[in-house]
This record gives structure tokens, C-alpha cells and sequence, in this order.
């Protein structure tokens, strides 16, 4: 970031979250700001007044922060989802999630007004490693939700359990404690796509459960007398069209020649977790005519991944946490009840997280401590700051986020 960033002492903000529905989570609990202090004792950290955030007010103020209306004083301002353009302090540093690094048109308008207000903006998921990993992120907290919403909503279509909601329960430690008391139906196949935070977390609940872990070869041929799950990555469920060989990090830069060989583990499987990253142009995982055929066996998804009308066809809307499951018909193509005959049950909630607020701050708070905190007082050393920063105190875009020069001009 500019050059401010690294004086000797910054103050930074914990600000208020304002889109609604509330937002209850936060960059760092009070006992995580006391640490920042600990470690960094050039660090100042004042807290704005909310009445949403899951960790009170007063808490901050026990563990020794003050809490104020107005926290303009700051030099860095820490949030989480999108700060409404009303609410934007101009010429500040700021971090949350953005949502406009893939020109999404419901947020033009906050980028363009962040530009003109002078603002250095971090989006948290700018901020990467070199090889550009993500460092900091919700997705555990995302595949720990998902995968239990799943099966919340598999004991409430089959009568055979009931589990609480996430959002009336304290925390993960409750939630892990609902799942030890249910019995999952013994020959239930499920399939894990993914291999990175979101898959991790839903893997969690699946061990949880001492769901026993099988290889794609059993998985795919064997009868088992218990739950098993089958965990896989895109050259797993895609193929080379051409009968080559694939490779990885080809079919990251290139997938149009990969065509989706999702159907074998269609075939056999009961209920399917979402957990994969999709990247534009890679080939569906199965479209609405592979829904509709007579081997098509999964009636259940939970779809954490959420690409609307996209890689999992059955995926017609993202669901809310207020009204989580519905169906798809394969027949018709249309929603229907979410326990409706011959409909493939849909969880496909994308605001997972926020069901599990405690939790998901505190690991957020971790990941932002660890990753990015130290970058304030050692001049970048990692160059953390200067991969992530997307605008500047010039009021333009930095080199990584040009591409984002006509989006802002329109
Ligand atoms: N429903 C929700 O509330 C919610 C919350 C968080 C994340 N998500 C979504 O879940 C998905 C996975 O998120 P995550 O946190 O696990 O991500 P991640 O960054 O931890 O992992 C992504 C994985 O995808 C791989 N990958 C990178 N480029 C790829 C490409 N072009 N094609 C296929 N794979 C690629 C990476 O190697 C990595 O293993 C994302 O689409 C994210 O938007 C949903």
C-alpha cells in the first residue's frame, strides 16, 4: 500500500457491518484484537458501535477497546461484506469483501465510488499468496454448514432425524454435538468435489460422522454395508476429449479440451457435496438432460460451490438460510417442494458462514492476524499489501486490478 502504511503506529478500525440482512460476523473477536496488540504493540485498534456483530459491544470494551459512533480517526478500517457507498470514509485504507473482482455488475457502482473517494481498497480475496492460493477466507466455515445442512435436510425429507438449524446453535462445537446424536441410513454413498478450504470443511463433518472414506475405484464398484464418501478433484470428474492425458494446471488455464466424465459417479451416488471451485468455460459437471436420465441416482445436493443455472444443473437459485432446501424436478426443470416424489432435494445457501458466526471469526481473525497484520509493521516484506491492494490513494486501479478499467468507466 502507499506509503503510510508503514509508519510505526496504525489504528485500525473494526467497522460496523451494514448490508441486510445483518452480517453478524467480524475481522477480529475481542480476544483476538488483544492479541493483535500483544504482538504488535504499535498496533491501535478501536471498534465501531454495532448492535448486529456476534461478539457484544461491551465485550470490546472489557478486553479494553474502546467503542465509539464514529471511528474516522482510524488509518485502516476492517470489514467484512461490502461497505454501502453512504457509509465510505474517503481517503482511508480499507479491507473487506468487495464482490467486484469479477465485474459484478451489482457492484460497480461501489467500486467506482471507492475510486472516487480516494480509497485504498484490500478485498480480502485479493489477498494471495504468490502462486495466487488465497490466503484468508469463510470457505471451512462454508463446507463445515454446508455438509451438515445436507444432511438436516436428508433426516427431515426421510423422516429419519431431526438436527437443528446451525443458526440457533452456539457454535461448532454444539453443532458436532447434534450430529453425534443421528444415525445415517447404512448404504448412503455421498461424493465430495473439491480440494480446497470449502471441500476441507465439509470433509470435517463427514469425518465427524466417521463416514469411512473410500477410493474413486471402490466407490464407483463396490456395495458397502455402512455410509462411505468418495472425495474428488477436477481431473477426477473431467477427461480429455482427445483420450489424452491430463494435466492439471492445463486444464486451469485452458479447459476447452475437457468434456465432464461426472456421470460415473452420478450413477451411484446419494447425496452430492459441491465444495469444487468452477472456472469459467470448464465443462458442467452435469447438465438438466444427465438429470433426467434413468441412471442418475443423486436426490440429494448440497450445493456449496452455488453457480447459479450453471456446473450443477439442479442449482436453478441460491437458497437463503431462512428458507434453506427446495426441489428440483429433473422432468420439468422447475423448482418443486423440496421433499416432492422423483425431486432431487437442493440445499444451495450462499451465505453459509454467516450461520456460524463465532466460529467463522475467529478463524477468520487467525488467518488475518497471521497473513496480513505483520505486513503493516514489516514493510511488506512478504508483498502481501501490494499483491492485494486493488485502488489507490491516487484514486485509480493498481496494475493486478486494470482489468477492471472498463467495468469502472462504464
Ligand atoms: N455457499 C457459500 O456460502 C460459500 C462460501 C465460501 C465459498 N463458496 C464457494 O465455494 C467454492 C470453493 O471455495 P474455497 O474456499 O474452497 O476455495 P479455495 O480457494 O480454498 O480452493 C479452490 C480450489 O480450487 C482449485 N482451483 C483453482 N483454480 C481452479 C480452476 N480454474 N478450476 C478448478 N479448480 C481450481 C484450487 O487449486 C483449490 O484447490 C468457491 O466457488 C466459492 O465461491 C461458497
Amino acid at each position: 500500500m502507499g506509503q503510510k502504511v508503514y509508519q510505526m503506529s496504525v489504528t485500525f478500525a473494526i467497522i460496523k457491518e451494514r448490508k441486510n440482512p445483518p452480517d453478524r460476523r467480524v475481522v477480529f473477536s475481542p480476544e483476538k484484537c488483544q492479541e493483535v496488540i500483544r504482538q504488535f504493540p504499535d498496533a491501535k485498534i478501536i471498534v465501531e458501535a454495532s448492535d448486529v456483530r456476534i461478539f457484544p459491544d461491551d465485550a470490546y470494551r472489557k478486553a479494553g477497546f474502546e467503542v465509539k459512533e464514529d471511528v474516522s480517526e482510524a488509518d485502516v478500517m476492517l470489514g467484512v461484506k461490502e461497505v454501502p457507498i453512504a457509509a465510505l470514509i474517503p481517503n482511508k485504507k480499507y479491507f473487506f469483501f468487495s464482490h467486484t473482482i469479477k465485474k459484478q455488475p451489482y457492484n460497480k457502482k461501489l467500486l467506482q465510488a471507492i475510486l472516487a473517494n480516494k480509497i485504498e481498497l484490500v478485498d480480502h480475496e485479493t489477498i494471495v499468496k504468490k502462486s495466487g492460493a488465497r490466503l484468508i477466507g469463510f470457505g471451512r466455515y462454508a463446507g463445515l454448514v454446508g455438509a451438515y445442512n445436507g444432511f438436516r435436510a436428508l433426516g427431515l425429507r426421510d423422516s429419519l432425524f431431526e438436527l437443528p438449524k446451525v443458526e440457533t446453535l452456539a457454535d461448532l462445537d454444539a453443532m458436532k454435538a447434534e450430529l453425534d446424536k443421528i444415525t445415517l441410513p447404512k448404504h448412503i454413498k455421498i461424493l465430495l468435489t473439491g480440494a480446497g478450504k470449502v471441500a476441507h470443511g465439509a470433509k470435517e463433518i463427514l469425518e465427524h460422522l466417521k463416514v469411512k472414506k473410500a477410493s474413486i475405484t471402490r466407490y464407483l464398484s463396490q456395495k458397502f454395508d455402512e455410509p462411505v464418501y468418495c472425495m474428488i478433484d477436477v481431473l477426477d470428474y473431467n477427461k480429455r476429449k482427445d483420450g489424452g492425458e491430463s494435466n492439471k494446471l492445463e486444464f486451469y488455464k485452458d479447459p476447452s479440451g475437457y468434456e465432464s466424465d461426472f456421470m460415473r459417479f452420478a450413477k451411484v451416488t446419494d447425496y452430492f457435496i459441491a465444495g469444487h471451485y468452477y472456472g469459467t468455460g470448464a465443462p458442467y459437471l452435469f447438465t438438466r438432460k444427465d438429470a433426467k436420465q434413468k441412471d442418475f441416482n443423486i436426490n440429494l445436493v448440497a450445493d456449496i460451490s452455488c453457480d447459479v443455472d450453471g456446473p450443477v444443473a439442479s442449482t436453478i437459485k441460491a437458497s437463503t438460510i431462512a428458507d434453506p432446501f427446495f426441489g428440483y424436478d429433473p422432468k420439468t426443470e422447475k423448482e418443486t417442494a423440496f421433499d416432492a416424489p422423483g425431486a432431487i432435494t437442493m440445499m444451495t445457501v450462499d451465505n453459509l458462514p454467516c450461520e456460524l458466526p463465532k466460529d467463522a471469526s475467529e478463524g477468520f481473525g487467525d488467518m488475518f492476524l497471521a497473513n496480513v497484520i505483520p505486513a503493516f509493521f514489516n514493510k511488506d516484506k512478504a508483498g502481501v499489501l501490494a499483491r492485494a491492494q486493488m485502488t489507490t490513494k491516487e484514486g485509480t486501479l493498481t496494475k493486478r486490478f486494470s482489468y477492471l478499467e472498463e467495468y469502472v468507466s462504464e
